[in-house]
């Protein structure tokens, strides 16, 4: 369906918007022909390439398969940005703007340009450009020029596409003399149309409708921390993702090595969010929730809010210091052991020694170990060769090599020095500083009798998200465990330097093959090398990255920020030693027990006061009627959150059932098949307290089934059962909210949990409650 004006008003311009329609047709037309062309073109490489393995003119296969992999990478790219390639269009002053023949931004002043813009840049044949990446300088007026600050902007025009068609048009005229020259084309408006759409349990990209606020802040600088702080709703998660697709393009060297880390709250979340940059063309970024952090874990949530708040404390950072040190054990007393039936003392004395020794070297404590005993296996093969001498009579000079491999494999020896400094693993160390009274007491002082308790738990628990940042600084501490790890770095570093070599003999031939099937661009040896690299053990850098603890990320995004605790913000910290953050989240929002009080408190610890702080403003999601009346909740409660400014209206102020008391879950029953209604073949969500989930779900599960989704795989289900704590993030058309006061109280009486649950619904929020209605919910 054409959607062009057709009201009787807006009959005079139906025939100029005819036209103006088919010329855009026509011009997206020559767009998709030319992805359509290049993908051809990938495809038809990445053949050439597969068939060269065969032929056997490439030096091996993984050299093939490196090139296969740049050609793979560049083709999904293609084919990620199929939906809607081109949104928008520029019309500079000097543009012929009535002018209806397709027009290349050619001219790179912009003055007379006409500029498309959409998801990737084209050019055609003759290098001319088609399309403008949105990402591009050029395209930056298209999303900030107004009528008061124009760019140079007459007109902006939105392209409204229904797969590859164009269907409506939406006209910005910023220059207001072009009103006399030009019919202006106007619908309900592109971001309206796009914020009213039914929810699907994805994240979709917003890259056509970035406003201006959110476009200053998606566009800021790399270099150090911004801070962006905004209501529910406001895009900050939007914001966050498009950044981090904007810096992959704009550094896009620096990053694509070191790479780009994204942080959310759980598993839920970041299903959520997974296909925005994959959307946007980019797949490089690593994306962990905030449990995963730590390379072969995957811990769950803390439920104790005591065990979280004392986890999260920096002091804990000085208990695991303490804990390592009190692995480094002297000896009780002077111990015997016996090298070859010869009796040798190992002294308190030379333990001491060889323990300073150790920690003096600054390594890691299974690394230093190695020192540790190479001291002590000294000593103890210099009291050996005495012995030796003295029973032979002083005749007899013994070979030290030999009696150093004596004492280095004499079961006394190993038990001794293992007594002394045994290695350890991460878990095993803070596994056993949470389940060993004595272990906990020794390293962490500070610790009320009572506070201890809190902190202790069964031996072999499962890991929680608040022990990560425990895990994370005991391995900075302990190092490898494998005591040649330093040699085989090394090793790898000279291994490097011969595939270097091989990789450079190999390009050269190469390139002479690729030019015979009339391949594109240079290669260089580097390049080779690092896919071989990737391809080695099979992995994506971003799969490495994810798999190595020490990577430092060139930058990283943290949503939801201000739940992290202080051990948290630490641990992240050392993932960018160049300390290049985008932090996004909401104070008001924060209801974890290490939630923080305000930026400067969670980030001051680790950067003082050099953040930039950003503010959104505009309420996207959440209609006003339902905004309101979450921010009056947060209001009376004593929260500080700033009245919303939301953009839609909405159609139901916020409904409020009182029910009897034991019969909420009955009342979940009751209403959701009308809730589930009114979500129109959108998404329902009903947000539980934790103790009442399994009940509801039952309840929901009765009279839908296995339309009915939990946990992180709920997000593809339209209807779906969750806590507070997991709709972090989420949005949903209906939400139906169960029991506010047990909310509050699972929360340790903060408010945060009540106040996300409300502000996640588009469209309609039903309250039910048996116990007490907060302060404020109705009116
Ligand atoms: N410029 C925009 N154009 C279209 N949609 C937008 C725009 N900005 C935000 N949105 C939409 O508004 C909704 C809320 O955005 P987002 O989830 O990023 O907000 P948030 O600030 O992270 O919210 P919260 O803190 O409550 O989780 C999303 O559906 C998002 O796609």
């Amino acid at each position: 369906m054409v959607d062009v004006p057709t009201s009787a008003t807006e009959t005079d311009t139906a025939e100029s918007g005819r036209v103006e329609l088919e010329h855009e047709r026509g011009y997206v037309g020559v767009l998709y022909s030319r992805l359509d062309a290049l993908r051809a073109e990938k495809t038809e490489q990445l053949a050439k390439v597969r068939r060269t393995g065969a032929i056997g003119s490439l030096q091996n296969q993984s050299e093939r398969d490196a090139y296969a992999t740049m050609h793979e990478d560049r083709l999904a790219q293609l084919n990620a940005v199929e939906e809607r390639l081109v949104f928008g269009r520029l019309d500079l002053d000097g543009a012929a703007v009535g002018d209806s023949a397709p027009q290349s931004s050619a001219d790179d002043d912009g003055v007379g340009a006409t500029r498309y813009i959409g998801r990737i840049g084209l050019t055609d044949g003759e290098q001319r450009r088609l399309l403008i990446d949105w990402r591009a300088p050029e395209a930056g007026a298209f999303y900030q020029a107004t009528a008061f600050e124009r760019f140079n902007v007459r007109r902006r025009r939105h392209l409204i596409l229904r797969g590859r068609n164009v269907v409506s048009l939406e006209d910005d005229i910023l220059d207001e003399t072009l009103l006399d020259e030009v019919e202006v084309h106007q619908g309900e408006g592109a971001l309206l149309a796009a914020l009213t759409q039914r929810r699907t349990g994805r994240m979709g990209d917003i890259v056509s409708t970035i406003q201006a606020e959110q476009d200053r802040i998606i566009r800021t600088d790399m270099a150090g921390v911004v801070v962006v702080q905004g209501g529910p709703g406001t895009g900050k998660t939007a914001v966050a993702l498009h950044r981090a697709a904007y810096l992959l393009y704009e550094h896009r060297e620096r990053l694509k090595s070191a790479g780009v880390l994204l942080v959310g709250p759980s598993h839920a979340f970041m299903r959520y969010i997974e296909r925005v940059l994959p959307s946007l063309g980019e797949t490089g970024v690593v994306m962990s929730s905030i449990g995963e952090l730590m390379p072969g874990i995957d811990a769950g949530e803390e439920t104790s809010h005591e065990a979280a708040r004392l986890k999260g404390d920096l002091r804990m950072a000085e208990a695991v210091k303490r804990a390592v040190a009190n692995r480094q054990r002297l000896l009780a007393e002077d111990r015997r052991v016996v090298v070859e039936g010869t009796s040798l003392t190992l002294t308190r004395k030379m333990v001491k020694r060889a323990r300073d020794k150790a920690r003096s070297t600054g390594k890691p404590h299974n690394e230093a170990r190695a020192t540790f005993v190479k001291v002590l296996v000294r000593e103890l093969a210099e009291q050996l060769e005495e012995h030796l001498e003295e029973s032979s009579g002083g005749g007899n000079k013994a070979d030290r090599a030999y009696l150093v491999e004596d004492v280095r494999s004499s079961e006394d020896v190993r038990i001794a020095l293992n007594l002394c400094w045994l290695p350890v693993t991460p878990q095993r160390l803070v596994g056993e500083l949470l389940s060993k009274p004595e272990h906990l007491v020794a390293a962490a002082p500070h610790l009320s009798a009572q506070e201890t308790l809190e902190l202790l738990r069964p031996v072999g628990a499962a890991w929680t998200e608040s022990d990560v940042p425990l895990l994370d600084e005991a391995a900075e501490l302990l190092g490898e465990l494998d005591a040649s790890a330093g040699r085989a770095e090394a090793q790898a570093a000279a291994q490097r330097k011969r595939d270097m070599e091989l990789a450079e003999a190999s390009v050269q031939s190469t390139d002479e093959m690729l030019a015979e099937y009339g391949q594109d661009g240079l290669v260089t040896a580097e390049e080779v090398l690092d896919f071989n690299e990737e391809q080695g053990p099979g992995y994506t850098a971003a799969e490495r990255a994810m798999a190595d603890r020490t990577w430092a990320y060139g930058h990283v995004v943290v949503d939801e920020a201000q739940e992290l605790s202080p051990m948290q913000w630490r641990l992240l910290m050392r993932r960018c030693p160049m300390k290049s953050f985008t932090v996004v989240g909401d104070i008001a929002q924060a209801s974890s027990a290490t939630r923080a009080t305000s930026w400067a408190a969670a980030l001051g610890p680790f950067v003082g006061e050099r953040f930039a702080l950003e503010e959104l403003t505009v309420n996207y999601r959440t209609p006003t009627q339902i905004a309101e009346a979450a921010a009056r909740v947060a209001q009376r409660a004593g929260l500080t959150v700033s009245t919303p400014k939301a953009v839609r209206e909405g159609t139901w102020p916020p409904i409020v059932d009182r029910v009897r008391e034991g019969s909420v879950v009955d009342a979940v029953r009751r209403v959701l098949p009308e809730e589930v209604a009114a979500s129109d073949g959108g998404l329902t969500a009903v947000i539980a307290p934790r103790h009442l989930v399994d009940a509801v779900r039952a309840a929901a599960v009765e009279g839908f089934g296995r339309r009915v989704g939990t946990g992180s795989g709920g997000v593809e289900q339209d209807i779906v059962v969750t806590t507070a704590r997991e709709s972090k993030g989420l949005e949903f058309d209906v939400v139906v909210l169960v029991e506010p006061e047990a909310l509050i109280a699972e929360a340790d009486g903060g408010l945060g949990g009540l106040y996300v649950a409300m502000t996640r619904a588009t469209q309609r929020l039903r309250v039910l409650a048996e116990g007490a209605i907060p302060d404020g919910l109705e009116g």
